[in-house]
Protein backbone atom coordinates (compact mmCIF):
# COMPACT_ATOMS: atom_id res chain seq x y z
CA UNK A 1 0.00 0.00 0.00
CA UNK A 2 1.08 3.38 -0.99
CA UNK A 3 2.37 5.50 1.81
CA UNK A 4 0.24 8.47 3.07
CA UNK A 5 2.96 10.61 3.22
CA UNK A 6 6.35 11.01 0.70
CA UNK A 7 8.62 13.41 1.38
CA UNK A 8 11.90 12.91 -1.16
CA UNK A 9 15.33 14.63 -1.05
CA UNK A 10 13.11 17.50 0.50
CA UNK A 11 15.86 20.28 1.02
CA UNK A 12 14.78 23.93 2.26
CA UNK A 13 16.60 27.42 2.27
CA UNK A 14 15.74 30.22 4.07
CA UNK A 15 17.52 33.27 2.23
CA UNK A 16 21.33 31.53 2.26
CA UNK A 17 20.38 29.65 5.01
CA UNK A 18 20.44 25.80 4.67
CA UNK A 19 17.11 24.27 7.17
CA UNK A 20 18.18 20.54 5.97
CA UNK A 21 19.39 18.47 2.79
CA UNK A 22 17.81 15.58 1.13
CA UNK A 23 14.84 14.63 4.34
CA UNK A 24 13.58 11.43 3.21
CA UNK A 25 10.78 10.14 4.76
CA UNK A 26 7.42 8.27 4.65
CA UNK A 27 4.73 7.79 6.85
CA UNK A 28 2.47 4.62 6.00
CA UNK A 29 -0.95 4.65 6.93
CA UNK A 30 -1.68 3.40 10.83
CA UNK A 31 1.52 4.98 11.87
CA UNK A 32 2.29 7.95 14.57
CA UNK A 33 5.84 9.61 12.82
CA UNK A 34 7.08 12.02 15.82
CA UNK A 35 9.81 14.95 14.70
CA UNK A 36 11.96 15.88 17.39
CA UNK A 37 14.36 18.52 17.46
CA UNK A 38 15.81 21.47 19.58
CA UNK A 39 14.34 25.35 18.72
CA UNK A 40 14.66 26.66 15.62
CA UNK A 41 15.48 23.55 13.69
CA UNK A 42 13.08 23.25 11.49
CA UNK A 43 10.14 21.50 12.57
CA UNK A 44 7.03 24.31 12.09
CA UNK A 45 9.05 24.24 8.26
CA UNK A 46 9.00 20.87 7.34
CA UNK A 47 4.71 20.86 8.76
CA UNK A 48 4.55 23.88 6.45
CA UNK A 49 5.99 22.23 3.75
CA UNK A 50 3.41 19.45 4.14
CA UNK A 51 0.76 21.41 4.64
CA UNK A 52 1.45 23.39 0.96
CA UNK A 53 1.98 26.62 2.52
CA UNK A 54 5.73 26.11 1.59
CA UNK A 55 7.16 25.36 -0.81
CA UNK A 56 10.18 23.70 -0.40
CA UNK A 57 13.75 24.82 -2.37
CA UNK A 58 14.19 21.07 -4.07
CA UNK A 59 12.69 17.79 -3.37
CA UNK A 60 9.00 16.78 -3.36
CA UNK A 61 6.38 16.04 -0.88
CA UNK A 62 3.31 14.23 -1.85
CA UNK A 63 0.17 13.36 0.42
CA UNK A 64 -2.60 10.60 -0.78
CA UNK A 65 -0.56 10.81 -3.69
CA UNK A 66 -0.60 14.12 -4.95
CA UNK A 67 2.07 17.30 -4.24
CA UNK A 68 1.69 18.52 -1.10
CA UNK A 69 2.05 22.06 -2.89
CA UNK A 70 -0.93 21.41 -5.13
CA UNK A 71 -3.50 19.82 -3.41
CA UNK A 72 -6.94 19.01 -4.60
CA UNK A 73 -9.87 20.37 -2.17
CA UNK A 74 -10.77 16.82 -1.63
CA UNK A 75 -7.81 15.49 0.11
CA UNK A 76 -7.52 18.84 2.14
CA UNK A 77 -10.38 17.74 3.98
CA UNK A 78 -8.23 14.33 4.56
CA UNK A 79 -6.36 16.43 6.25
CA UNK A 80 -6.42 17.46 10.47
CA UNK A 81 -4.08 20.55 11.23
CA UNK A 82 -2.95 22.25 14.12
CA UNK A 83 -1.14 24.68 13.98
CA UNK A 84 -1.50 27.38 16.13
CA UNK A 85 -3.29 25.54 19.11
CA UNK A 86 -6.01 27.95 20.09
CA UNK A 87 -9.66 28.37 19.15
CA UNK A 88 -10.35 31.81 18.21
CA UNK A 89 -14.30 32.10 18.53
CA UNK A 90 -13.78 33.02 21.95
CA UNK A 91 -17.46 33.89 22.13
CA UNK A 92 -18.74 30.99 21.64
CA UNK A 93 -19.23 28.25 24.20
CA UNK A 94 -18.16 24.32 23.99
CA UNK A 95 -21.65 23.29 22.33
CA UNK A 96 -21.97 26.39 19.88
CA UNK A 97 -18.08 26.30 18.55
CA UNK A 98 -18.79 22.44 18.14
CA UNK A 99 -22.23 22.87 16.23
CA UNK A 100 -20.40 25.48 13.91
CA UNK A 101 -17.25 23.33 12.96
CA UNK A 102 -19.01 20.62 12.49
CA UNK A 103 -20.90 22.41 9.22
CA UNK A 104 -17.73 22.85 7.52
CA UNK A 105 -16.85 19.17 7.60
CA UNK A 106 -18.87 16.22 6.31
CA UNK A 107 -17.30 13.35 8.23
CA UNK A 108 -17.56 15.44 11.33
CA UNK A 109 -17.89 12.96 14.39
CA UNK A 110 -18.59 14.92 17.80
CA UNK A 111 -18.66 11.87 20.01
CA UNK A 112 -14.97 12.19 19.95
CA UNK A 113 -14.96 16.03 20.68
CA UNK A 114 -17.74 15.42 23.20
CA UNK A 115 -15.75 12.03 24.92
CA UNK A 116 -12.19 14.57 25.31
CA UNK A 117 -14.21 17.28 26.67
CA UNK A 118 -16.26 14.91 29.47
CA UNK A 119 -12.42 13.34 30.24
CA UNK A 120 -10.94 16.98 30.18
CA UNK A 121 -13.87 17.73 32.58
CA UNK A 122 -14.95 20.69 30.18
CA UNK A 123 -18.51 21.42 30.30
CA UNK A 124 -20.87 21.77 27.58
CA UNK A 125 -21.98 25.52 28.41
CA UNK A 126 -18.61 26.34 29.20
CA UNK A 127 -17.85 29.69 27.35
CA UNK A 128 -14.52 29.30 25.70
CA UNK A 129 -12.93 33.62 26.79
CA UNK A 130 -13.27 32.07 30.11
CA UNK A 131 -10.63 29.57 29.35
CA UNK A 132 -7.08 29.32 30.48
CA UNK A 133 -4.60 28.68 27.47
CA UNK A 134 -4.61 24.99 28.77
CA UNK A 135 -7.74 24.41 28.40
CA UNK A 136 -8.17 26.56 24.89
CA UNK A 137 -5.53 23.95 23.49
CA UNK A 138 -7.90 21.35 24.44
CA UNK A 139 -10.94 22.45 22.50
CA UNK A 140 -8.69 23.01 19.60
CA UNK A 141 -7.45 19.31 20.16
CA UNK A 142 -11.02 17.65 19.95
CA UNK A 143 -12.81 19.91 17.37
CA UNK A 144 -9.54 18.60 15.05
CA UNK A 145 -10.07 14.97 16.25
CA UNK A 146 -13.90 15.72 15.53
CA UNK A 147 -12.75 16.51 12.26
CA UNK A 148 -12.52 12.58 11.32
CA UNK A 149 -9.71 13.30 9.57
CA UNK A 150 -7.29 10.72 7.70
CA UNK A 151 -3.90 12.21 8.25
CA UNK A 152 -3.19 14.22 11.32
CA UNK A 153 -0.82 17.11 11.65
CA UNK A 154 -0.46 18.32 14.99
CA UNK A 155 2.64 20.80 15.40
CA UNK A 156 3.45 21.33 19.23
CA UNK A 157 0.11 19.70 20.57
CA UNK A 158 0.88 19.78 23.96
CA UNK A 159 1.45 23.06 24.39
CA UNK A 160 -0.27 24.66 27.38
CA UNK A 161 -1.47 21.69 28.87
CA UNK A 162 -0.01 20.60 32.24
CA UNK A 163 1.45 16.95 32.74
CA UNK A 164 -1.66 15.43 33.79
CA UNK A 165 -3.92 16.90 30.88
CA UNK A 166 -1.17 15.84 28.36
CA UNK A 167 -1.21 12.17 29.67
CA UNK A 168 -4.64 12.13 29.13
CA UNK A 169 -4.57 13.53 25.37
CA UNK A 170 -1.77 11.43 24.74
CA UNK A 171 -3.08 8.26 25.67
CA UNK A 172 -6.67 9.39 24.21
CA UNK A 173 -4.97 9.94 20.92
CA UNK A 174 -2.45 6.92 21.03
CA UNK A 175 -5.86 4.58 21.37
CA UNK A 176 -8.07 6.62 19.05
CA UNK A 177 -5.70 6.52 15.90
CA UNK A 178 -4.54 2.96 17.05
CA UNK A 179 -8.30 2.18 17.21
CA UNK A 180 -9.34 4.44 13.85
CA UNK A 181 -6.12 3.44 11.91
CA UNK A 182 -5.16 7.53 11.80
CA UNK A 183 -2.16 8.53 10.13
CA UNK A 184 -0.19 10.85 12.74
CA UNK A 185 2.33 13.32 12.23
CA UNK A 186 3.40 15.22 15.65
CA UNK A 187 6.02 17.41 16.84
CA UNK A 188 6.16 18.49 20.46
CA UNK A 189 9.09 19.63 23.02
CA UNK A 190 7.68 17.41 25.57
CA UNK A 191 9.49 14.34 24.70
CA UNK A 192 8.32 12.25 27.27
CA UNK A 193 4.76 12.64 25.82
CA UNK A 194 6.42 11.25 22.68
CA UNK A 195 7.36 8.03 24.06
CA UNK A 196 4.04 7.31 25.04
CA UNK A 197 2.54 8.02 21.98
CA UNK A 198 5.16 7.52 18.26
CA UNK A 199 6.03 4.74 16.91
CA UNK A 200 8.52 5.86 14.64
CA UNK A 201 10.98 9.02 15.53
CA UNK A 202 12.98 11.42 13.04
CA UNK A 203 15.38 13.46 15.33
CA UNK A 204 16.44 16.71 13.50
CA UNK A 205 19.59 18.90 14.35
CA UNK A 206 20.56 22.20 12.96
CA UNK A 207 21.00 21.66 9.00
CA UNK A 208 20.37 18.00 9.08
CA UNK A 209 18.82 14.55 10.18
CA UNK A 210 20.06 13.03 12.54
CA UNK A 211 17.94 9.79 12.55
CA UNK A 212 15.51 7.87 11.68
CA UNK A 213 13.83 5.04 13.63
CA UNK A 214 11.35 3.40 14.85
CA UNK A 215 10.99 3.95 18.73
CA UNK A 216 11.26 0.58 19.82
CA UNK A 217 14.53 0.07 18.18
CA UNK A 218 15.85 3.30 19.63
CA UNK A 219 15.37 2.46 22.85
CA UNK A 220 16.51 -1.05 22.37
CA UNK A 221 19.73 -0.16 20.77
CA UNK A 222 20.86 3.43 22.12
CA UNK A 223 22.56 3.44 25.73
CA UNK A 224 24.41 5.68 27.69
CA UNK A 225 28.25 4.17 28.79
CA UNK A 226 30.40 5.37 31.47
CA UNK A 227 34.01 3.83 32.34
CA UNK A 228 36.44 5.20 34.92
CA UNK A 229 39.07 7.36 34.47
CA UNK A 230 39.43 10.38 31.29
CA UNK A 231 39.52 8.75 28.43
CA UNK A 232 37.43 11.18 27.05
CA UNK A 233 39.94 12.80 24.21
CA UNK A 234 40.04 8.95 22.91
CA UNK A 235 36.25 8.52 23.34
CA UNK A 236 35.56 11.36 20.92
CA UNK A 237 37.64 9.99 18.22
CA UNK A 238 35.35 6.95 17.89
CA UNK A 239 33.00 8.02 14.95
CA UNK A 240 29.84 6.10 16.58
CA UNK A 241 30.01 7.66 19.92
CA UNK A 242 27.78 10.62 21.14
CA UNK A 243 27.74 13.24 23.44
CA UNK A 244 31.26 12.32 24.70
CA UNK A 245 31.99 13.97 28.13
CA UNK A 246 34.01 13.56 31.47
CA UNK A 247 31.74 13.97 34.48
CA UNK A 248 33.85 13.62 37.80
CA UNK A 249 36.12 10.47 37.39
CA UNK A 250 34.10 9.34 35.07
CA UNK A 251 34.24 8.91 30.69
CA UNK A 252 30.76 9.05 29.45
CA UNK A 253 29.13 8.55 25.92
CA UNK A 254 25.90 7.22 24.23
CA UNK A 255 26.42 4.44 21.58
CA UNK A 256 24.46 2.38 19.41
CA UNK A 257 26.90 -0.76 19.68
CA UNK A 258 26.12 -3.53 22.76
CA UNK A 259 28.54 -3.72 25.52
CA UNK A 260 30.23 -6.86 23.92
CA UNK A 261 30.63 -4.55 20.50
CA UNK A 262 31.59 -1.13 22.63
CA UNK A 263 34.23 -3.54 24.41
CA UNK A 264 35.85 -4.44 21.43
CA UNK A 265 35.98 -0.99 19.85
CA UNK A 266 37.86 0.23 23.32
CA UNK A 267 40.32 -2.71 23.01
CA UNK A 268 40.94 -1.48 19.16
CA UNK A 269 41.50 2.01 20.51
CA UNK A 270 43.89 1.05 23.46
CA UNK A 271 41.33 1.75 25.77
CA UNK A 272 40.84 -1.06 28.79
CA UNK A 273 37.29 -0.74 30.71
CA UNK A 274 36.72 -3.12 33.19
CA UNK A 275 34.31 -1.65 34.95
CA UNK A 276 32.35 0.11 32.58
CA UNK A 277 28.90 0.83 33.30
CA UNK A 278 25.71 0.54 30.76
CA UNK A 279 22.05 2.76 31.37
CA UNK A 280 19.11 2.31 29.23
CA UNK A 281 17.60 5.61 28.53
CA UNK A 282 14.12 7.40 28.02
CA UNK A 283 12.94 8.49 24.77
CA UNK A 284 14.31 12.31 26.30
CA UNK A 285 17.77 10.96 27.72
CA UNK A 286 18.00 9.66 24.30
CA UNK A 287 17.16 12.88 22.55
CA UNK A 288 19.78 14.72 24.64
CA UNK A 289 22.40 12.08 23.95
CA UNK A 290 22.03 12.05 20.22
CA UNK A 291 21.98 16.05 20.10
CA UNK A 292 24.31 17.66 23.01
CA UNK A 293 22.70 19.35 26.28
CA UNK A 294 22.72 22.57 24.27
N1 LIG B 1 9.99 32.77 7.03
C1 LIG B 1 11.23 32.62 7.49
N2 LIG B 1 12.25 33.31 6.98
C2 LIG B 1 13.52 33.17 7.40
N3 LIG B 1 13.89 32.30 8.39
C3 LIG B 1 12.91 31.58 8.94
C4 LIG B 1 11.53 31.69 8.53
N4 LIG B 1 10.80 30.80 9.26
C5 LIG B 1 11.66 30.21 10.10
N5 LIG B 1 12.92 30.66 9.90
C6 LIG B 1 14.14 30.18 10.60
O1 LIG B 1 14.33 28.82 10.26
C7 LIG B 1 14.72 28.06 11.39
C8 LIG B 1 13.74 26.91 11.60
O2 LIG B 1 12.49 27.46 12.02
P1 LIG B 1 11.27 26.53 12.46
O3 LIG B 1 10.18 27.45 12.89
O4 LIG B 1 10.99 25.57 11.38
O5 LIG B 1 11.91 25.80 13.70
P2 LIG B 1 11.24 24.84 14.79
O6 LIG B 1 12.07 23.60 14.82
O7 LIG B 1 9.80 24.68 14.51
O8 LIG B 1 11.48 25.70 16.10
P3 LIG B 1 10.72 25.70 17.54
O9 LIG B 1 11.12 24.44 18.22
O10 LIG B 1 11.33 26.89 18.22
O11 LIG B 1 9.25 25.84 17.28
C9 LIG B 1 14.77 29.04 12.58
O12 LIG B 1 16.09 29.42 12.79
C10 LIG B 1 13.96 30.23 12.11
O13 LIG B 1 14.47 31.42 12.65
Amino acid sequence: MEPIVTCKNLTHFYGSRCIYENLNFEIPKGRILGLLGKNGTGKTTTINILNGYLRPTSGQCTIFGERSDNLSPSTKQKIGLLIEGHVQYNFMNIEEIEKFYAAFYPKWDKTVYYELMRLLQIAPKQKISKMSCGQKSQVALGLILAQNAELLILDDFSMGLDPGYRMLFVDFLSDYAKSEEKTVFVTSHIIQDMERLIDDCMVMDYGRILLQKPVDELMQKFKHYSLEGNEAKKLAKIDSFYSVSKRNDNSEFYAFESPVEIQSLLQSKGITAPNIKTRELSLEEIFIGLTGKY
